[in-house]
């Protein structure tokens, strides 16, 4: 309860900042027309929970959207009303396989958080980073009190999304090593007081050679050692997220981290548009695949219940899609390419964090507008459970994609197309 009290009193000071920012980010100059969405709705399950269809409707169309109205977790009514008097949301589902003669259930509580930045960009970097900080390590708080195992973190966490600037100081200043950097300092102590496996996607200097920068996200045990980094496979060169100014593509392949929890692998925001990348993650053993992400609406809204939730499908695991929420506004303007004015504010990231199952089922999701933990409480017996069902591992054909893809990735390959003559 100690713990609880403490949370209550620094998420009160992290909720008063937050409200300073979006004041700034709709009042601030020249940001009001240039805010694609200024005032965002909070999202499709506020729609559905307004009360505006009959109940024999409403649970027909959960079924349609998310395959069956899950079993909600119960999480502590001490938890949830700090989550609510502090102004971030905390939802619990189940996700249940059938019981099995020889093997016990793998229960597993998996995690996702979506946070906003918490002071204004113009704040000394310290300040910022040490506020968000705060932030996040009290939504850990919440969720290892509601039982979490493992907590994944948004893309780049630590800081606003300032790729879109294309300039280097100061933000390259929040990249840090991921060994002993200060957010891997403060999930250690974390992940070894609750006993939980955090996933902590941060910008890396790799201190150890040439200083260069990195996208990263850092696994840690629950015994608060490092166990491993992951780096970001697919860089986006798509509207404002200028992020190959910063960093390149990962070398370290698919690496999966072995868990007292499971089996978890990391594919970091654009890689979801690479079925590939969450192919290779499967295939070398993960039963859950975070998607840490920062992206925003007019881009890729339509895109984002799909990709996660299909992965999940096609590979017979449970992905987790976690994105940033809240408008981040920037000192400078910047251009996005596209002849339209400069502006300071990149659009509207739209949350919406959720968690899919091998069998197609998904959580509904986080708000568009509001920072908020999801927890699925799930059975990984499911994920075997489905392969022995659908057998998309016996019916994939790799080898024969591999020779194919093999002869396409060739310079001098032609597409084989076959015309009338
Ligand atoms: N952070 C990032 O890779 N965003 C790109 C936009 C998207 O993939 O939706």
């Amino acid at each position: 309860m100690g713990d609880q009290i403490v949370l209550e009193e620094e998420l009160k000071m992290g909720a008063a900042s937050n409200d300073f920012v979006r004041h700034e980010a709709v009042t601030g100059s020249n940001n009001v027309a240039q805010d694609p969405d200024p005032q965002p709705h909070d999202g499709l399950e506020a729609i559905l929970n307004g009360g505006h269809l009959p109940s024999a409707e409403l649970e027909e169309a959960i079924r349609l959207i998310y395959g069956k109205r899950l079993p909600q977790l119960a999480i502590d009514s001490s938890i949830s009303d700090h989550a609510k008097e502090n102004n971030f949301q905390i939802f619990g589902y189940q996700m249940k396989a059938q019981v099995e003669q020889l093997r016990r259930p793998r229960k597993v509580r998996i995690a996702g958080i979506q946070n906003k930045i918490v002071l204004p960009t113009t704040a000394p970097i310290g300040e910022q980073r040490d506020a968000i900080f705060r932030r996040v390590g009290q939504m850990i708080e919440a969720a290892a009190l509601a039982g979490a195992n493992i907590i994944g973190l948004q893309e780049a966490w630590t800081m606003p999304f300032a790729f879109c600037t294309r300039e280097r100081l100061p933000w390259t200043e929040f990249a840090e090593s991921a060994e002993n950097g200060p957010s891997t300092k403060l999930m250690k102590q974390l992940a070894a007081k609750h006993g939980v496996v955090i996933i902590s996607p941060i910008l890396e200097r790799d201190e150890e050679k040439d200083d260069v920068i990195w996208n990263t996200a850092v696994v840690i045990s629950h015994t608060g050692n490092v166990i491993g980094k992951s780096r970001k496979n697919h860089i986006p060169r798509v509207g404002d997220f200028n992020e190959s100014t910063y960093y390149m593509e990962s070398t370290l392949g698919h690496p999966v981290f072995e868990t007292a929890f499971g089996k978890i692998g990391i594919n970091i925001c654009y890689g979801r548009h690479h079925p590939q990348n969450w192919m290779m993650y499967a295939l070398n053993g993960a039963e859950i695949i975070f998607n840490p992400s920062a992206t925003v609406n007019g881009l890729s809204e339509s895109l984002w219940p799909i990709e996660a939730r299909n992965a999940a499908i096609a590979n017979h695991v449970f992905t987790v899609g976690i994105n940033r929420v809240g408008s981040e506004v920037f000192p400078n303007e910047f251009t996005s390419g596209d002849g339209k004015p400069a502006h300071k504010m990149f659009g509207h990231f739209y949350g919406s964090s959720y968690i899919a199952g091998p069998d197609g089922t998904r959580t509904p999701g986080l708000s568009r507008t509001q920072e908020g933990i999801i927890i699925c409480e799930a059975d990984l017996n499911l994920c075997r459970q489905t392969k022995d069902a659908w057998g998309f591992r016996m019916t994939q054909r790799l080898p024969d994609y591999a020779k194919e893809l093999t002869e396409v990735s060739q310079s001098d390959y032609r597409p084989k197309i076959i015309k009338e003559i």
